[in-house]
């Protein structure tokens, strides 16, 4: 294979930004039409090790073709976000790519984290795919506390290497994606030690596996971690070194370097070591949108189709997408779709600003850019996976059909929650930015995403049937709540208690802040989006953007009905106001509802849902994919005679 791939020389250049420009329509039917990116066999009627092997043979073929398309070309990196990502990524490699982490970690890392030098030496061969790699951060003991990490990097001066030891149990690497039999590199974070000290994390380029043979080098030790609720075909591994020698230069040296004589020299920001966990968590609010697409569209397309019961007597059995709790459970999540999908480009687009001046040492925005990033990772992901677990109920019995490709749909969603930082630490890592700028207010009034903590408390917010207000009663709330929590922090500390136990004793009240934080934040993006289209959209159009904005905010609110109570000026009769205007909402998107799924623009492949097809022909596919069971090739299975009939004809 042959990419050419040229390591600009400019340090202001964002490489990792390069990923997400779409610059051309993706030619899916490329993919889509190619007979052997298809299955021959349902994935789930395979054995575990089929369908590894069967995930690496497509992941292969598809990055071929995406290189080959490159090479052509047509189109450049942002081909691989369009393979990568939830949309055709999870069509076609529906239980995970086992190749996934050498293009969204591996490559990130060498870009954000090596010199100018290392990636010269490391993103050509990476790019043409002459070595795959994946990020060993986490360990059998530690996946949060990553300052808690045992595998050990020591620096050998005599012979100008580093010795990466596991010593014990807790500190092999466990969870990265193609860990186990797919990589042959790594991205390996270990505790640095030289001239006898402990640095702190820090990022190691390892040869795992021969580059011919791809066996284990010696004193790696590897394999795959076993099954798991879903993405079982991303051969997350395990990883265990035994005194594994690499060159002093195979240390990422960005940022922080060690010199041969073993000194060290520090990084302006020992944060910048978790640079690519920003970009993933950024790239994630967009992955929460398309996933949440793909379940609005199978749910809704299903609910038109599907009857069921009657509203009156005598009258024929109606759509269930008639039923108003039907509704409820659709159409707020089409509107969330809307909603972290602009929330996801406003926060790439910030994300790309703040890259660019940390290029040029300029650091002053990056804890707001990582606050920002967790709290939009945390509360998108945990509502998609919420939302789509709401829509494969809102199918009935045939939302837990595998045909129906909601579960695995929920397998990969779910999983979002947990990787890339832990929800609840990351909604604790933003109260902890939160807290600070509140107890530094004069800090608050520079910061975009936090201006509105400078005046929120003291606004009079009275109550009226409106987008802006329910902004306004949002912004209250989170000052409210922080105010709150960082006063009970204080109270704490003053009756004797440490900062940290107090931090800890206060954490629920933390985070809960720092969730409201994240919607108003999303409501906020939701209407200005909505406001710059209008001026450039069909009146119709407009209307229909509106009502989404308003029934996302008029959701939001009904949310958090007990916080609007204590923080601003909202009564009981207000709260039935938003009822009945939430109610009104959904009867008015009900006539447009199958139209704006269809607008999220998924062919049927890539929904593979027997739910969800644009044909509506539920009941033939549900019929024909149960004629695919293996058990349906025979008329009587041997388990008869050998065990039912026995155990029939016994005398028990
Ligand atoms: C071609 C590609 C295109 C892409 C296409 C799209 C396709 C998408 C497909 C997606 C598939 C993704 C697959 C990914 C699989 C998952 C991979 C992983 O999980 S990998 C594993 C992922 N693992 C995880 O995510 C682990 C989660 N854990 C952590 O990140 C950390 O342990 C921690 C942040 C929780 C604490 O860290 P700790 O060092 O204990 O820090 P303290 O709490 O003591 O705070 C000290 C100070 O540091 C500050 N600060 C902190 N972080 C940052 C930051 N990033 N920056 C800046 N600042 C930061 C903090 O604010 C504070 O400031 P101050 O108040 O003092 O001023
Ligand atoms: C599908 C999948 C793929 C993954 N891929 C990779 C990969 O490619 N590379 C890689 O390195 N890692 C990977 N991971 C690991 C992932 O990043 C970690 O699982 C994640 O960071 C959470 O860490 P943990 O598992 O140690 O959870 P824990 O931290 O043990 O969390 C358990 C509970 O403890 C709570 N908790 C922990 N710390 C705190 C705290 N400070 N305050 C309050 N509560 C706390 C959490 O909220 C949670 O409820 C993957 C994980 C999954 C599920």
């Amino acid at each position: 294979m042959s990419a050419k791939v040229v390591v600009s020389k400019r340090r202001n250049v964002n490489r990792q930004a390069i990923f997400l420009i779409t610059l051309w329509p993706f030619p899916e039917d490329f993919f889509l039409s190619d007979p052997e990116l298809k299955s021959k066999v349902p994935l789930e009627y395979l054995s575990h090790k089929e369908k590894y092997e069967e995930a690496v043979r497509k992941a292969c073929l598809l990055f071929r073709k995406v290189i080959q398309l490159q090479n052509e070309g047509k189109g450049g990196m942002d081909n691989f976000r369009e393979v990568l990502g939830g949309q055709l990524g999870s069509a076609i490699l529906p239980d995970g790519n086992p190749i996934t982490l050498h293009y969204v970690m591996f490559i990130p890392t060498l870009m954000g984290q090596g010199t100018i030098e290392q990636q010269a030496e490391w993103i050509q061969k990476a790019w043409n795919c002459d070595i795959i790699g994946t990020y060993a951060q986490t360990e059998l003991g530690h996946g949060t506390f990553i300052r808690g990490l045992e595998t050990v990097a020591k620096y050998d001066p005599k012979t100008e290497e580093f010795v990466l030891h596991s010593p014990t149990l807790t500190a092999y690497k466990w969870w990265p994606g193609g860990l186990g039999h797919s990589a042959n590199y790594a991205v390996v974070v270990a505790q640095l030690y030289t001239q006898g000290k402990c640095h702190g994390i820090h990022p190691f380029v390892v040869q795992l596996r021969d580059e011919e043979t791809h066996e284990p080098l010696p004193g790696i030790k590897i394999g795959e971690i076993g099954c798991k609720l879903g993405m079982n075909s991303t051969n997350n591994g395990y990883l265990g070194f035994d005194n594994v020698r690499i060159p002093r230069n195979y240390m990422l040296m960005k940022n922080s370097q060690v010199l041969p004589d073993g000194t060290y020299v520090k990084s302006p920001s020992s944060k910048l070591t978790y640079g690519t966990m920003i970009f993933v968590r950024v790239v994630l609010v967009q992955d929460a949108a398309t996933y949440l697409k793909k379940a609005s569209i199978i749910a809704t397309r299903y609910s038109a189709i599907r009857h069921q019961s009657q509203i009156k007597p005598d009258q024929p059995e109606p759509q269930i997408l008639d039923y108003v709790t039907q509704q409820y459970k659709l159409f707020p999540n089409i509107a969330s779709c809307f909603a972290f999908q602009y929330a996801a480009t406003w926060l790439w687009d910030t994300y790309n600003n703040i890259t660019e001046e940390l290029e040029t040492g300029q650091l002053d925005n990056l804890p707001e850019l990582h606050a920002t990033a967790c709290v939009l990772k945390a509360v998108s992901t945990a509502d998609a996976a919420q939302g789509v677990e709401m829509l494969r109920l809102a199918c009935g019995g045939h939302g837990y059909m595998t045909a129906s490709n909601l579960p695995s749909t929920y397998g990969l969603v779910t999983a979002m929650c947990t990787y890339e930082g832990e929800n609840t630490v990351l909604l604790l890592q933003t109260a902890r930015f939160l807290v600070k700028m509140w107890q530094n207010k004069t800090n608050v009034y520079k910061l975009p995403t936090m201006k509105y903590l400078a005046t929120a408390l003291n606004r009079a917010t009275p109550f009226e049937k409106s987008v802006e207000w329910v902004i306004a009663a949002l912004q209250k709330t989170a000052a409210g709540k922080i105010d709150l929590a960082n006063r009970h922090l204080n109270e704490r500390v003053a009756k004797g208690q440490s900062y940290e136990d107090a931090w800890n004793n206060t954490s629920i009240e933390l985070v809960s802040a720092a969730e409201v934080h994240g919607r108003t934040i999303i409501v906020e993006q939701f209407y200005n989006t909505v406001q710059g289209y209008k001026s450039r959209v069909s009146k119709e159009l407009g209307t229909v953007l509106e009502q989404l904005l308003q029934l996302y905010a008029v959701n939001a609110a009904l949310r958090c009905t007990g916080d609007f109570l204590r923080f601003t000026e909202v009564l009981g009769k207000d709260i039935t106001v938003l009822q009945t205007w939430l109610e009104e909402l959904l009867s008015q998107i009900r006539p447009n509802a199958v139209g704006l799924v269809d607008s999220f623009d998924m062919r049927d492949e890539i929904l593979s849902s027997a739910l969800g097809c644009y044909d509506g022909n539920v009941y033939e596919r549900l019929f024909n994919e149960a004629q695919k069971s293996p058990l349906n090739a025979e008329p009587v299975n041997k388990s008869y005679n050998l065990y039912l009939k026995p155990f029939i004809k016994a005398q028990l």
